[in-house]
């Protein structure tokens, strides 16, 4: 290790150290990438004031008021984790996502055949794009929202179980404004339309668009808090919108709304 040693006389900065700034550096990018837009930043500068009030309560020697932030502190790990809980979970699905394996899909395509995975992706996807192609015409609203691991105590409460193949034409008619299940979003997961008519938790993120309505919100709200993708067409103008991890694009072609589920679902 010696010939890779730097030393300064004042500073010694070993190959260790470049590593450890390095992973610093994409940690601290990675939180910031997840936080970003969200309420959680405000939360981290609430408690970053906090520290540097602790830190010249200390340096002032005001023991009382140093002692009550410690005991606070104490706790602040477990308030942390709580406050966070859904940060903390997107930033390890991140993770799992960005693994060697996952990331090479030429292994995925080695072990379980690439093909396959295209073929079963041309089949999902078409009716769904078909339909909404149809619904951005009508002007018929739309939720659809797709999950990796279906989750049946998140959707459990509010939604009617469908558990049926993809079809363009039931999709339609789930939305279809007479339809009683046109309220609320529909959940496609394991290659079936799992269920329709969920209410979803709605974003509290005040930096949106004034014009976003329940509908948007929903589509955003369950995307920042699990691995899903949304999929909204707006009743108002037909438009398609994408949302993933919190963040929504708007005003997506086909043809890139084709590829985003390709890649995400
Ligand atoms: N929590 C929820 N979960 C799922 N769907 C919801 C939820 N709240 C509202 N919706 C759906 O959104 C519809 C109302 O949409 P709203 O007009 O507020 O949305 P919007 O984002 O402005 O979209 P649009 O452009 O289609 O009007 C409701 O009829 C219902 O189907």
């Amino acid at each position: 290790m010696k010939g890779f040693d730097f030393d300064f006389d004042f500073i010694k900065i070993t190959a260790t150290d470049v590593v450890d700034i390095f992973l610093v550096a994409m940690l601290i990018y990675y939180v910031y990438s997840l936080i970003k837009n969200t309420l959680a930043v405000n939360l981290l500068l609430g408690m970053f004031m906090i520290l540097i009030f602790w830190f010249m309560v200390d340096k002032l020697n005001m023991n009382m008021l140093s002692t009550i932030i410690k005991k606070f502190m104490d706790v602040g790990i477990i308030a942390l984790i709580i406050i966070f809980q859904p940060e903390i979970r997107r930033f390890l699905l991140l993770i799992g996502k960005n693994t060697f394996l996952q990331k090479n899909k030429a292994w995925w395509g080695y072990l379980f055949g690439t093909k396959n995975i295209e073929v079963n992706n041309l089949i999902r996807i078409r009716p769904i794009i078909e339909a909404c192609k149809s619904m951005k015409k009508s002007r018929t609203g739309a939720l659809i929202v797709f999950v990796k691991y279906y989750d049946d105590q998140l959707f459990a409460n509010s939604c009617e179980t469908i558990d049926s193949r993809i079809s363009k034409r039931l999709l339609e008619s789930i939305f279809q404004k007479n339809s009683p299940l046109h309220d609320g979003a529909v959940v496609i997961s394991e290659n079936k339309i799992k269920s329709a008519s969920c209410i979803l938790p709605l974003t509290d993120n005040d930096t949106l668009p004034p014009q976003f309505g329940l509908r948007h919100r929903a589509g955003i709200g369950i995307s920042e808090n699990t691995d899903a993708v949304a999929v909204i067409v707006s009743e108002e103008t037909g438009e398609i919108a994408y949302a993933k991890q919190g963040r929504v694009r708007m005003n997506v072609s086909f043809g890139e709304l084709e590829k985003l589920l390709n890649k995400d679902f």
